[in-house]
């Protein structure tokens, strides 16, 4: 396939270099107006421009770049993947990318990003959940520039701090760059407003730790992964880089699991 990419940070390199290994091509690379210098044919800076030419477009630049170019992307007939969930805790935006999705007789596809078990928790879902709640714990270096340091002395943290608890509407709309997990579970289950979130620095730790208790008529089920991160940014998991890829793979696939 050919492929347009949104940004060129961490998760969009790793992205790019999985897909071209895969056979398929990048033939864009949408960037911040300004940052285009350096090869013109690749580096583009309007959605004109990404779109002209591919056939699916891949967003790995965070909320805003969602809410900006998805809803053009979308309404002009294109595909987009996306690993910026948790801007689908606007309300608004998440209806300006259905009804984009809508128009254009295009899909908006969510990767799973960072954590797993979201087809446990969406099949549970069909029955009656009674109680989701999604805990989020990285090392300290990974919160620095969130809320969280405006709470916490981060650099000087000794012991484990809930540094927030609430809805993942809340958590999602608040660390735009952090809770996007919070996201994908509300979305797989309860909701937005009824999942409930904590979010922790553990200086003890040294991975990405993410845990879903969930209860309903299904059962009950408790997961947890402990993600490494990606080395250009310790904010950011490894697999929800590698959900993107596997999210492509789903796509070209004739067989979905
Ligand atoms: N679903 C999940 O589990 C996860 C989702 N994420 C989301 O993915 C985003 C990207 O993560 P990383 O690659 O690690 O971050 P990063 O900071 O390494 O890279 C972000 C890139 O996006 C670009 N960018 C930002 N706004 C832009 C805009 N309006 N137009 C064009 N380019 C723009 C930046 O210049 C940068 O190249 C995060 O902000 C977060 O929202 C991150 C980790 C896990
Ligand atoms: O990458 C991670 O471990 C999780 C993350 O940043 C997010 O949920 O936005």
């Amino acid at each position: 396939m050919r492929i347009g990419l949104i940004g060129k940070g961490a998760i969009a390199q790793y992205v790019s270099n999985a897909v071209q290994a895969r056979g398929h091509s990048v033939c864009a690379v949408l960037v911040r107006s300004g940052s285009v210098s350096q090869n013109p044919e690749l580096f583009v800076d309007s959605v004109s421009n990404l779109t002209a030419n591919t056939e699916l477009v891949i967003d790995c630049a965070g909320h805003r770049a969602l809410e900006e170019y998805g809803p053009q992307i979308l309404a002009c007939g294109l595909d987009l993947v996306t690993v910026s969930i948790g801007a689908l805790a606007d309300q608004r935006v998440a209806d300006a990318l259905a009804s984009a999705a809508r128009e254009g007789g295009a899909k908006l596809h969510l990767a799973s990003g960072a954590i797993g078990a979201l087809d446990c928790l969406s099949a549970a879902a069909t029955g009656k959940l009674e109680k989701v709640t999604y805990v989020g714990r990285k090392p300290p270096l990974g919160w620095m520039g969130s809320p969280a340091a405006d709470k916490l002395h981060l650099e000087a943290l000794t012991i484990a701090e809930t540094h927030f608890k609430g809805t993942a509407r809340e958590a999602a709309l608040r660390f735009p760059k952090n809770a996007n997990v919070a996201a994908a579970v509300a979305l797989a289950g309860l909701g937005f407003d009824q999942t409930q979130v904590r979010l922790i620095a553990d200086p003890s730790i040294t991975r990405n730790i993410h845990e879903i208790e969930a209860e309903g008529d299904f059962g009950q089920f408790h997961f947890q992964i402990s993600g490494n991160s990606l080395p250009d940014n310790p904010r950011s998991s490894a697999l929800a880089a590698m959900s993107v890829v596997s999210k492509l793979e789903q796509i070209s696939s004739p067989v979905v699991l």
